[in-house]
């Protein structure tokens, strides 16, 4: 991205970003609400026009590059709809679909990656019954199956049971050691901080920290991810909300 700028009615969302990003890098991408994260990942998606600078994906500009390069990216957004009504079999086969897979290849692979992550049973089953954690990891498989060089995971183990967490954290690593780059969107610090090789800030539309955790550390002073964010987005005031929030709670 080179000097990346975005206003919606008048409002710089983002105010010149700059940012190189290697294959095979898990860039931890985190911020404050509100801070540009989705409105970044939209412009590099291609869903998002309107920005001013420049971003080049797989070495060129997005803007002439047509829409093939698409076809290299995985997406799982923070909130997805998805088709309620069809199987995870149709589900698969037709997200498969859509990034070129032909019927038998996306139902094999989803197949095995449903049984993979505990789901062979299901595999038949309508996304209306499944439970949260049942649909993410649909949704997960389903950004995968083409097997893509580039991925934006949104908040990607919303609902995911602990053990389900620990097998995504590992994949996320094999899927990095393999070249491939991961942009991994959270607001959970502590696994951030943990699966990150590079942590990139962004606070009022800018780069605030770009680094690793052990630079961020150094350069902070602070102990752990949840407090370098507090420092660098100047928040202290954690304990005097809780309190106030609290003694509003009490009043009738
Ligand atoms: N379509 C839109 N129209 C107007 N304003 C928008 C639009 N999309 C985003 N914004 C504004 O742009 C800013 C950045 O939003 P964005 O969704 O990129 O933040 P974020 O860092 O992803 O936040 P969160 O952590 O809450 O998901 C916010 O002030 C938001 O209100």
């Amino acid at each position: 991205m080179e000097d990346l700028t975005m206003s919606y009615g008048g409002h710089d969302v983002l105010k010149g970003i700059n940012l190189e990003v290697l294959r095979g890098q898990i860039i931890g991408y985190i911020g404050p609400n509100g801070a540009g994260k989705s409105t970044t990942v939209r412009i590099m998606l291609g869903l998002q026009k309107g920005y001013g600078g420049k971003v080049s994906l797989f070495g060129e500009d997005i803007r002439k590059s047509g829409v093939a390069y698409k076809g290299r990216i995985g997406y799982v957004p923070e909130t997805a709809e998805v088709y309620d009504m069809l199987t995870a079999r149709e589900y698969l086969v037709f997200s498969g679909g859509c990034y070129g897979i032909d019927e038998k290849r996306a139902e094999r692979k989803g197949r095995l990656l449903m049984d993979q992550f505990g789901l062979a049973d299901a595999f038949d089953v309508r996304l209306s019954s499944f439970s949260k954690g049942m649909r993410q990891k649909v949704l997960i498989i389903s950004s995968l199956l083409h097997n893509p060089d580039l991925l934006f995971f949104d908040e990607p183990l919303s609902g995911l049971d602990a053990n389900s967490v620990f097998v995504f954290k590992e994949i996320l690593a094999q899927l990095a050691e393999q070249g491939k780059t991961i942009f991994y969107s959270s607001h959970i610090m502590d696994i951030v901080e943990k699966i990150s090789h590079r942590i990139v800030l962004l606070y009022d539309g800018q780069i605030a920290a770009d680094g690793s955790f052990e630079e961020l550390k150094a350069q902070n002073k602070e102990g752990t991810l949840e407090e370098i964010f507090n420092q660098l987005t100047g928040f202290h005031q954690h304990a005097q909300i809780a309190e106030d929030f609290v003694s509003i709670v009490k009043e009738v």
